[in-house]
């Protein structure tokens, strides 16, 4: 038995709809969890116009009664605010007479670094909006509002997930990880570039300024940690069971992620074995722990019990106001790329939407090991294997 989610919508159709399954009965769980993380998702320097129309909020609309789940599927719509302007542009009726004009407007330049060309020609549609439509990261609304119940359900088992930027256009922040969960959060939520260096912030606000003056755009890199899992989730015995390897496609399918690392990640090639390996030892108390965690909570594809620390990089945005050359499909003539509304730099908000992307898929390894249709016994499962850890 296991948990799994589809989303469906267009950026600018009417809305967003995720549905989810599997998740044990008699959890509790509230609109206002999603719309937290939805309203975290939004905020961040360099995003950009669109973000002001849109003020995402969740509407529970089924699987979900009196704030306890009921072990059927979890449907939940977000409205797209941007919609009434788009009506005619993006309905899913056939045309009447009178409104051909309005949707002329195809857009037949493919903008390099998106789906456009590659979706166009796969199912064959000379209007990119076909394309561009869904590959948008409009969708990672949805992703996070799945990913808000699945941290809502780790938050309810004792596991808790902080993401921060540690990058942005080469801009590195001094990651300090002696700082605590509770402190680190605090830093971040109150950091429009979602960094906790504040000595680092403001160089990151005008590197992205910048980068917009000059019609361009910058990437960086997102940092998520969760610490609490108990050790053992995941398996080596079979290539599709391994979690970190479920982690690394989960990072890199979000929109613009083009890397994955888990701890010291790749300074592991320019290290010696010694200065990578975590030692072990043992206490009454703690049970089993590794004395360092530059291995970042993994060993043989299983959790170690440590905290999680993964890593993604996206890559710039690829809409430019200064655009890159391109191919109109109509007439194969080289163009300047189409220009849609764009944010300059995302990098902020993809941290939150790893943050909860990380959450779904540490939820589901959870569900999938310690099954119970009772939100109760999969509790106790989970806490009876801790005792058994620490005890082994
Ligand atoms: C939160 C977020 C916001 C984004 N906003 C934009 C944007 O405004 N303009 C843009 O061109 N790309 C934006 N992107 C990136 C594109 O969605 C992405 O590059 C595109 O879908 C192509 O997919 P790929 O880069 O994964 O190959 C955003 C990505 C994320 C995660
Ligand atoms: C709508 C969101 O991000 C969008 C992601 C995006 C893209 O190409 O990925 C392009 C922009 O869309 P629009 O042209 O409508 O402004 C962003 O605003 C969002 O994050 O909710």
């Amino acid at each position: 038995m296991g948990m799994r989610y589809l989303t469906a919508g267009e950026s600018h159709g009417p809305q967003l709809t995720t549905i989810l399954e599997g998740l044990p009965a008699g959890m509790p769980l509230l609109s206002e969890d999603i719309n937290e993380e939805l309203s975290r998702r939004q905020k961040g320097h360099g995003r950009g116009r669109r973000m002001q129309i849109e003020k995402d909020t969740v509407e529970i609309v089924s699987g979900v009664r009196h704030g306890q789940t009921l072990g059927s599927p979890i449907a939940l719509v977000v409205k797209n605010n941007d919609w009434k302007h788009w009506t005619t542009i993006m309905g899913a009726e056939a045309l009447i007479e009178g409104q051909e004009d309005e949707i002329k407007r195809k857009i037949t330049r493919a903008r390099p670094g998106h789906a456009d060309l590659n979706g166009a020609i796969k199912y064959g549609h000379r209007d990119m909006r076909n394309v561009l439509e869904r590959s948008s990261a409009r969708e990672t609304t949805v992703r996070v509002a799945a990913g808000a119940v699945a941290k809502k359900l780790l938050s309810l088992v004792g596991v808790n997930l902080v993401s921060h930027v540690v990058e942005i256009g080469g801009i590195k922040a001094n990651v300090d990880s002696t700082l605590s969960i509770e402190t680190l959060k605090e830093r971040t939520e109150a950091s429009p570039v979602r960094v906790a260096d504040p000595t680092i912030e403001q160089a990151m606000m005008n590197a992205i300024d910048e980068a917009k003056q000059n019609g361009d755009s910058i990437g960086g890199v997102v940092e998520v940690i969760a610490t609490g899992m108990p050790s053992g989730v995941g398996s080596y015995v079979h290539y599709d069971r391994k979690l970190d390897a479920k982690l690394a496609a989960a990072i890199v399918s979000i929109n613009a992620f083009k890397g994955v690392e888990f701890g010291i990640g790749f300074e592991a090639a320019r290290k010696p074995g010694s200065e990578v390996h975590d030692e072990i030892a043992w206490e009454k108390e703690k049970g089993y722990y590794r004395k360092t965690n530059r291995l970042g909570g993994f060993e043989g594809g299983m959790t170690t019990g440590m905290p999680i620390v993964v890593r993604g990089v996206m890559k710039p945005i690829p809409t430019l106001y200064k655009p890159l050359m391109s191919v109109d499909i109509e007439t194969k003539e080289p163009f300047a790329a189409s220009i849609e509304r764009s944010d300059s730099c995302a990098v902020p908000a993809a941290a939150v939407v790893a943050e909860n992307i990380v959450a779904w898929e540490l939820a589901v390894a959870l569900v999938e090991q310690f099954y119970s249709d009772r939100f109760e016994t999969f509790l106790e499962e989970i806490n009876r294997q801790r005792e058994f850890a620490r005890e082994f």
